[in-house]
């Protein structure tokens, strides 16, 4: 079973932020990872205003038999997060997801399409929308380090209150509706 989807806030939350890379506005797109992460976000994330991320918060997560094994289900305080796997050898911790939902329509549950999973593994990422809700199983043994950046637009938060309000035309049940 699932527990309800929060918005994740690493103050409170799992797992070890091992260190806080940076925290910053890149109004010069010539600099941080827009410059070869924009032409994969505005072709993937249209919706998600993939291509005006001008904003990063990137950190490194860490698991380990001794430390935080898991993370809760939530999703990202981010229009794209890049999840990428910097190491070491590990089991278990893989990230499952249970599909893009807005604001109002967090709680709804997952149809059977929208649940599975990505092992991570050393040099693998992946690129999902912030309003992907997703968690991480436990890991089994070994230690797991992995960069994230959850990108923002200001553009996007300009024409919108909170960062997955709806209604929406990427959340099924808003389209449902
Ligand atoms: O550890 C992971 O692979 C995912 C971490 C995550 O979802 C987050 O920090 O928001
Ligand atoms: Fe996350």
């Amino acid at each position: 079973m699932l527990l309800p989807c929060s918005t994740h806030r690493h103050d409170a939350d799992k797992p070890t932020i091992v260190s806080r890379l940076c925290r910053s506005s890149l109004r010069d797109r010539s600099t941080g990872c827009y410059t070869w992460l924009a032409p994969l976000t505005k072709w993937a994330f249209p919706e998600h205003d993939g291509s005006s991320l001008d904003h990063q918060h990137a950190f490194v997560v860490e698991y380990a038999e001794n430390g935080d094994t898991d993370l809760g289900f939530h999703v990202d305080d981010s229009e794209v997060t890049l999840n990428a796997c910097l190491g070491l050898s590990f089991e278990g911790a893989e990230v499952y997801f249970r599909g893009a939902r807005c604001d109002a329509h967090r709680e709804d549950p997952a149809n059977d399409a929208e649940a599975w999973q990505w092992q991570p593994a050393a040099g693998r990422a992946i690129l999902h929308a912030g309003a992907h809700r997703h968690g991480v199983h436990p890991l089994r043994s070994g230690r797991r380090v992995n960069l994230i950046v959850w990108a923002r637009s200001s553009r996007h938060r300009r024409l919108h209150r909170a960062p997955h309000e709806g209604p929406t035309t990427w959340c099924p049940r808003c389209e449902a509706a």
